[in-house]
């Protein structure tokens, strides 16, 4: 039973615990990059930090391994990244070097770390050819118990970004101050945003993300990919409040 209600597209899955929704999390990676592959084109995905690299590092090789897949053809990039040296333990891609990829077969995927600025034009088109905004096949994104996501942060001017497609903030409220993030318009352009919340902090902000219809919407609700699909991924206790239909998944 799928979760039909706010946008056409939007399925809110809810699973018992993260134990269960990071195996499933990992056959959705498999899946849109199945759906990606053939043609010579690589299967672009962009991965959020926090909570989402142990879910990821610990569910997804084993999937991979299971499928007997090759992430050879995969671009991996970052949703956002906090601007510390990549050993620094806040750093998002050390951290996903550190417990994914090495736990994935070699040759594992092209990385694509963040430049410390806005994305240079002419990088930005040799890894996404003929396209203005990335077009990703699949975003990873977190939600804070403040409802940002990336870096975006509620009240925050970057929400009003139309231009740029990585964007720098150098007074995000939660530490480290300096990061840089994709941009509302990049996130919307992706085939799929699929968000990963767990935990019961979460479940206020995700009744007003889900369920609110407010004038001046948090970052994550503003998340509406204009094409592609919206897929929300949630533990019971993240979900906890929520009243609309759902579609819930139980150990078998
Ligand atoms: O830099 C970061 O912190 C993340 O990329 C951020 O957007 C994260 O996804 C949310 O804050 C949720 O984090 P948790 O899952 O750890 O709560």
């Amino acid at each position: 039973m799928a979760a039909t209600t706010g946008p056409a597209s939007r399925r809110v899955s809810v699973f018992p615990s993260p134990q269960e929704l990071g195996p499933a999390l990992a056959q959705l990676v498999l899946e849109r990059a199945a759906a990606a592959g053939g043609g010579g084109r690589r299967f672009s995905v962009g991965l959020s930090g926090g909570s989402l690299v142990e879910i990821l590092a610990r569910d997804l090789p084993p999937a991979v391994a299971s499928a007997a897949v090759s992430p050879a053809g995969w671009l991996l990039a970052f949703c956002d990244e906090r601007l510390v040296p990549p050993e620094h333990p806040d750093s998002t891609a050390g951290a996903y070097k550190a417990q994914l990829l090495p736990r994935l077969p070699v040759p594992g995927p092209r990385v694509l770390t963040a430049p410390p600025r806005a994305a240079p034009r002419r990088r930005r088109r040799r890894v996404f050819p003929g396209e203005d905004i990335p077009v990703f096949d699949l975003l990873v994104l977190g939600v804070g118990p403040d409802g940002h996501t990336g870096s975006l942060f509620p009240g925050h001017p970057l929400l009003q970004e139309k231009e740029k497609i990585v964007a720098a903030i150098t007074d995000s409220p939660k530490p480290p101050p300096e990061r840089i993030t994709l941009t509302l318009p990049v996130l919307n352009a992706a085939r799929m945003v699929v968000f990963v919340a767990t935990g019961e902090s979460k479940a206020a902000v995700l009744k007003r993300i889900l369920e609110g219809d407010e004038e001046n919407p948090l970052p994550a609700a503003r998340v509406q990919p204009r094409s592609g699909q919206l897929r929300w991924f949630l533990d019971e206790s993240a979900a906890k409040e929520l009243t609309i239909p759902v579609e819930k998944h139980s150990v078998l």
